[in-house]
């Protein structure tokens, strides 16, 4: 018997709901942290919701995947250590891999019960882990961002779930403190930055304490996600003082490495066409968060 899943009135999107057939639940547990539930939909194919918010669907996760990691890792000229903060389904790690020129990726996730629900659900995203250049590190990224080498990245990618519940210090100035710190002179940050439609308020104290806390350039980019409410998620890209990077313009274009990756996966969402066209944005949006 199928039925549908509604989450009314989340304090990110009060005063609507999103529904999605559920035809099979496939995994249903509370771990430290939160809720996780993995069900089999009758639209998205296999779809992953933390405390009743949906983090991915196997139909349009390549959007937000592919985008979070090659924004990034498109704009300086050959990346070599790369960070994940959360993004433990794995999916980002997969898009990360991509890159020839990466030779050490470090993931922070705090909750080892998404981990492993992805391993067991979602094996075209956990693909991301088998990498041999990627290092797993179960823990708040608080700490370990407070712990890391000063200098140590080329670009860090915070893939997080909604700052209510264990994301929410990771919007917060300290945070972004420690990741100027951990990145080198001209190195990139890539961070989820929530709905243009929906929390121009959030975005706007974002770019304001990323405007104070990063001396390069600070952009927000966009992407369709239609299972994201409102249809869209944006990313806030920044560099720290050093080389100028121009984040429009991909100077290391993902057709250099065009084709498959190793596990025969090729790209669904992201070229060179669609990255600078997600830097293009709504006059309400520029108006709202002062980026005219
Ligand atoms: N790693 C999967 C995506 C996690 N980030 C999402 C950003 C938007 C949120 N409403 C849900 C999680």
């Amino acid at each position: 018997k199928s039925s549908k899943i509604q989450y009314f009135n989340n304090p990110m999107w009060p005063g609507e709901a999103h529904s999605i057939k559920v035809e099979e639940i496939l995994f249903k547990e509370k771990s430290e942290y939160q809720e996780v539930l993995v069900f089999e939909s009758a639209a998205y194919g296999k779809v992953l919701v933390l405390d009743g918010i949906v983090q991915l669907t196997e139909k349009d996760e390549c959007a937000y995947q592919e985008m979070i990691a090659h924004l990034p890792l498109c704009s300086i000229e050959s990346p070599k250590n790369v960070l994940v903060v959360g993004g433990g389904d794995g999916g980002v790690l997969r898009e990360v891999s991509r890159h020839s020129s990466v030779e050490h990726i470090d993931i922070c996730e705090i909750d080892k019960m998404v981990i492993d629900a992805s391993r067991k659900y979602f094996p075209e995203l956990a693909v991301g882990f088998e990498d041999p250049r990627v290092h797993l590190h179960v823990g708040d990224a608080i700490d370990f961002l407070k712990r890391a080498p000063e200098g140590k990245y080329d670009a860090i990618i915070v893939d997080s779930s909604d700052p209510v519940g264990p994301a929410q210090e990771l919007v917060e100035k300290p945070f972004f403190d420690t990741i100027a710190k951990a990145l080198r002179p001209g190195g990139v940050l890539c961070n989820m930055a929530e709905s243009m439609w929906l929390h121009t308020h959030l975005i706007q104290d974002m770019i304001s304490v990323c405007r104070e806390t990063f001396k390069g350039s600070v952009h927000y980019a966009w992407a369709s996600v239609p299972t994201y409410p409102s249809g869209v998620i944006g990313f806030i890209l920044c560099s720290t003082e050093g080389p100028p990077v121009d984040f429009v313009k991909p100077i290391n274009p993902i057709e250099k490495i065009q084709g498959a990756d190793k596990h025969g996966r090729e790209l669904r969402f992201y070229n060179s066409q669609m990255h600078s066209a997600a830097f293009a944005l709504p006059t309400f949006l520029k108006r709202e968060v002062s980026l005219l």
